[in-house]
C-alpha cells in the first residue's frame, strides 16, 4: 500500500513549521525588511537580519522550512540513508560476513524514520523560534501591492526593503495523459505509508536518481525514463556513467534518449508509452515520480505591481548583487538562481541581508558554489567542467586518482570512483574538480577551500593527511601534479647535484 496518510511525526512537524491556531501578529507601521517565502533563503534572510538589529516580516503560505526540510534534502537523505542500511546489511558476503540473504526492508518504519527526523530537524525552522528571534512570522500568501508594500491575510506590510524568497516547484512535463492518471512529485511522494512495489521516474537528474536507487535498494522496481542520451547529464560524463552502472546494479532499469509520449491508466496501474528513436516501450508502474526540473513560484505574487520583472522559466531577475528591477526588492535561492541547491540559497540571503540593510556591494559571482548528489557512489563537483573551461577557451590539464589507488578506499571495498582536478595549464591554480566516491560530499570541501582560499594543489600537497583515509585522493592528486614538474630536464639537475654531493662528502 502506498497511500497518503497522517502521521504523528507529521503533526509534531506541523506544531513547528505550521502551528494549527496560530495569529499573525500586528504588522509594525514599516518593515526594514520583509521576506516573502520561507524556505532557506527566507529563513536565512529574517533570522540574519532580525539579529543584527532590523524590523522583520516573514510571510510563508505554507509550511516554514520550505523544500529542504518539508519536500526535499531532509526526507530525501533519510530515505537514502534507509536505503544505505538495506544494501549493506544484505551484501556483507565480500567482507566475509554471512547470513545476508533473506534481510528484508519494512518500508513503514523507513518512511516512520523519515518524518520523525524531519519533525525533528523541523525545530530549526519552528516559528516560535523565529517569533523569538523577534520577527513577525505571517501565515498566508503573500503579494505585493505596491512598489514598497506587500500584503497578506488581508493586512498590509509597508516595507523599505524586501526579500522574494518563494523558491521553485516541480516542472509539470507536457506529456498527454499524466495528469489524468496522476503523479508523485517531491511534495507528495514523503507523504506515503510506504514506497511503491512498481516506480516509473521521469528524469535522471540529482532528484530522479538519488529517490530511484533509495527506492530500489529499499525493494522497488524502478524504471528511470531520461529524455537526454545520459543520466545527470550535466555532469562530468565519467562521473555520470558511473552512476549510472551502481544504479544499474541495484536493479534500476534506465531509458535513456527517451520522450515519454503518454500515459493511460490500466487497471489500477499506470502505463507510460515511451519512445526511444524508433522503438516503442510500455513501462507499467504503480506510482509515477516527476523529476524533470524546477518551475520557478511567481504566480500570485503581484511582481508586476512592485516592478519587478520575472519570467516562467529563469524566475526573478537579479542583477549581480541579487537586486530585482525595483531597488527596494532582492531576490535570493531557488527562485532566481540557475544554482538550485540548500547552501547556494542561504549564501545568496547572506548577500542580500549585507546588500539591502548594509549598502554593502557584494556580488553573487564572487561564490565558488560545490554540489553533490547524494547517490551511492556520490558524485560532487565544484568549479567548472573541462567542457566549460573549453567553452571559455581557458586550457587546463587535468588529472585524475582512481580510487583503486587508495589504500582506505580499497579497506573499505568502496574503491568505485575518482578524484579529478583541472588545473589552469601549466600552474596548480584550481579551476574545477570532480570527486566520485561513497562520501565524495565529504571529501570535496578542501578542494573548494582551496579554490576559495586562492590556494593551489601545491598548497594541498604540503598538508599532511591521515593514512588510511579516502581524501588522501585528494593528497594523490598533488603528488600527480608534482611529479608532471619532474620534468627529464629537472631529474637530471637534481642527479648531478646528488652526484656532486656524494663526491664532496
Ligand atoms: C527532492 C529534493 C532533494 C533535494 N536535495 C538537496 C540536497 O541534498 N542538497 C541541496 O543543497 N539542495 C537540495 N535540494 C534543493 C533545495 O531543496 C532547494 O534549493 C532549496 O530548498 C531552495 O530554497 P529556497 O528558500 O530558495 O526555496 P524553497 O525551499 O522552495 O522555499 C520557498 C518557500 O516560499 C513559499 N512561498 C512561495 N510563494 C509564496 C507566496 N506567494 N507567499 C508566501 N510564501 C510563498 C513556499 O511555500 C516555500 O515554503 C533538493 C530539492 C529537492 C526537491
Ligand atoms: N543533492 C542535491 O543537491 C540535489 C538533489 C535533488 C535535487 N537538487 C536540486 O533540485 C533541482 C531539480 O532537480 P531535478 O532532478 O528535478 O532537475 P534537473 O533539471 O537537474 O534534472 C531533470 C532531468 O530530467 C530530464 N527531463 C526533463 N524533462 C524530461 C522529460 N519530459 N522526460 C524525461 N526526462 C526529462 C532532464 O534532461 C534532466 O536530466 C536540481 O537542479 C538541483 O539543483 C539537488
Amino acid at each position: 500500500m502506498s497511500d497518503n496518510f497522517a502521521s504523528p511525526h507529521d503533526r509534531d512537524l506541523d506544531e513547528r513549521v505550521r502551528p494549527p491556531g496560530w495569529i499573525n501578529p500586528s504588522p509594525a507601521p514599516r518593515y526594514d525588511l520583509v521576506v516573502v517565502g520561507a524556505g532557506t533563503a527566507g529563513l536565512v534572510c529574517a533570522a540574519g537580519a532580525a539579529g543584527l538589529g532590523a524590523r522583520v516580516a516573514l510571510v510563508e503560505r505554507h509550511r516554514l522550512g520550505g523544500d529542504c526540510l518539508n519536500y526535499g534534502c531532509v526526507p530525501s537523505k533519510a530515505l537514502i540513508r534507509a536505503a544505505r542500511a538495506a544494501h549493506d546489511a544484505g551484501n556483507g558476503a565480500p567482507f566475509g560476513v554471512t547470513g545476508c540473504h533473506g534481510t528484508g526492508v519494512d518500508g513503514a518504519a523507513v518512511m516512520e524514520r523519515m518524518r520523525r527526523l524531519r519533525a525533528e530537524i523541523g525545530r530549526h525552522d519552528a516559528a516560535v523560534r523565529f517569533r523569538d528571534l523577534g520577527v513577525h512570522v505571517f501565515f498566508g500568501q503573500g503579494s505585493f501591492i505596491s512598489r514598497n508594500a506587500l500584503e497578506v491575510d488581508g493586512r498590509r506590510l509597508n516595507f523599505v526593503h524586501a526579500a522574494v524568497c518563494t523558491g521553485a516547484r516541480a516542472a509539470a512535463p507536457p506529456v498527454p495523459g499524466l495528469a489524468e492518471a496522476g503523479y508523485l512529485t517531491n511534495e507528495t511522494i514523503f507523504s506515503l505509508a510506504t514506497l511503491p512495489a512498481r516506480l516509473a521516474v521521469i528524469g535522471g537528474g540529482p532528484i530522479g536518481c538519488e529517490l530511484a536507487q533509495a527506492a530500489a535498494r529499499l525493494g522497488s522496481s524502478v524504471t528511470v525514463i531520461e529524455a537526454a542520451p545520459e543520466i545527470l547529464p550535466r555532469e562530468d560524463t565519467d562521473a555520470a556513467a558511473l552512476v549510472r552502472h551502481a544504479l544499474e546494479r541495484d536493479r534500476v532499469s534506465f531509458l535513456t534518449a527517451a520522450a515519454v509520449v503518454g500515459v493511460e491508466r490500466r487497471s489500477g496501474a499506470r502505463t507510460l508509452i515511451v519512445r526511444q528513436g524508433d522503438q516503442s516501450h510500455e513501462v507499467t508502474a504503480d506510482e509515477i515520480l516527476v523529476g524533470a526540473g524546477r518551475t520557478p513560484n511567481i504566480e500570485g505574487l503581484g511582481l508586476e505591481r512592485a516592478g519587478i520583472v520575472a519570467d516562467p522559466l529563469r524566475g526573478v531577475r537579479v542583477n549581480d548583487r541579487l537586486r530585482t528591477d525595483n531597488p527596494r526588492v532582492y531576490a535570493a535561492g531557488d527562485i532566481c538562481s540557475p544554482y538550485r541547491f540548500t547552501h547556494a540559497a542561504d549564501a545568496m540571503a547572506r548577500i542580500v541581508v549585507a546588500n539591502a540593510l548594509f549598502g554593502a556591494r557584494q556580488r553573487f559571482s564572487t561564490q565558488i558554489i560545490p554540489w553533490c548528489t547524494y547517490t551511492d557512489p556520490e558524485v560532487a563537483h565544484v568549479g567548472l567542467y573541462e567542457r566549460e573551461a573549453g567553452e571559455r577557451g581557458l586550457a587546463v590539464d587535468t588529472l585524475t586518482v582512481p580510487l583503486t589507488e587508495v589504500d582506505r578506499a580499497l579497506l573499505d571495498g568502496e574503491d568505485e570512483g575518482f578524484a579529478r582536478v583541472h588545473l589552469k595549464r601549466g600552474t596548480d591554480r584550481i579551476v574545477g574538480a570532480t570527486i566520485v566516491a561513497r562520501h565524495a560530499g565529504e571529501m570535496l570541501n578542501e578542494l573548494t577551500l582551496a579554490m576559495s582560499a586562492g590556494l593551489g594543489l601545491s598548497a594541498i600537497g604540503r598538508s599532511i593527511h591521515p593514512y588510511p583515509t579516502q581524501a588522501e585522493a585528494i593528497k594523490k592528486l598533488a603528488d600527480a601534479w608534482n611529479r608532471t614538474r619532474l620534468t627529464p630536464g629537472v631529474k637530471r639537475l637534481m642527479g648531478i647535484m646528488l652526484t656532486l654531493r656524494r663526491l664532496w662528502r
